[in-house]
């Protein structure tokens, strides 16, 4: 097992860089990897970014772009001047826009591209509002092919079906899993969840954790507990 730091990310959900900062300094040396999401980013800017990197730390930006290929590529190449390690766009954006943000993130300094696939917020009946009949497993499986046929090598999808984007996609790409929950921990918005072990056991490479650290009393502690079970838990 890697270091367990590698494998998690603290979703900063705040809206504004004050907040942020006490966080991060609450929890010391404890986290490497930040996710600086869209709350934060267009309250803070590529100043919260700077602020983390500045501190040592390894950001991922989860714009979740999603617009046409041109635009896309364009906001890709703007990201790169963060100095951000990990930026998502959407699969649902296509092939041509999957394409032209691979294409924009050859140059040199730019952010590894992740495709969100199914977010973890949703269920077979949301899905199923939006127009699409397939599971979430079948969707996801379907999304992550195509992001990989685009030149995309990284997906970020629910622990439920990281064994099947990993056996489908490869011992070496990267599977980011937001909707961990530590046991007893609130649900809250998420629909597809499992544990920090239960993910790690089914092949996830980095889970994202976010109100189970920042909305404990004592955030630090709760870092710590769920780098203990990512430790202890064994990849199949
Ligand atoms: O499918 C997705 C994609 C991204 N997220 C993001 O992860 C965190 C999860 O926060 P929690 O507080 O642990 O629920 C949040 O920033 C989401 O924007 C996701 O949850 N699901």
């Amino acid at each position: 097992m890697s270091d367990p730091k590698s494998r998690l990310a603290v979703a900063l959900d705040y809206p504004d860089a004050h907040q942020t900062m006490k966080l991060v300094d609450s929890l010391g040396q404890t986290c490497q990897w930040f996710k600086v999401g869209m709350e934060l980013y267009y309250a803070a800017g590529n100043d919260i970014v700077r602020q983390l990197r500045d501190r040592g730390f390894d950001v991922f930006l989860d714009l979740k772009l999603h617009d046409i290929p041109n635009t896309v590529a364009g906001a890709v190449r703007s990201v790169t001047q963060t100095g951000a390690a990990l930026l998502t766009i959407h699969a649902n954006g296509g092939a041509a826009m999957m394409t032209a943000a691979a294409e924009a993130a050859k140059a040199p300094g730019s952010p590894r591209l992740l495709a969100v696939t199914v977010l973890t917020s949703m269920d077979a009946a949301q899905l199923e509002g939006t127009g699409i009949t397939a599971s979430p497993a079948d969707q996801v499986l379907r999304l992550a092919k195509l992001a990989r046929q685009s030149g995309i090598d990284g997906f970020v999808c629910s622990a439920e079906e990281v064994a099947s984007v990993r056996a489908a996609t490869g011992p070496d790409t990267l599977l980011v899993i937001p909707g961990i929950r530590p046991a007893g921990a609130a649900i809250g918005d998420q629909k597809r969840v499992a544990t920090p072990a239960q993910a790690i056991a089914h092949g996830a490479s980095l889970l994202v954790v976010g109100r189970p650290i920042t909305q404990a009393a004592d955030p630090a502690a709760a870092a710590e507990a769920i780098l203990d079970e990512i430790a202890k838990a064994h990849s199949i």
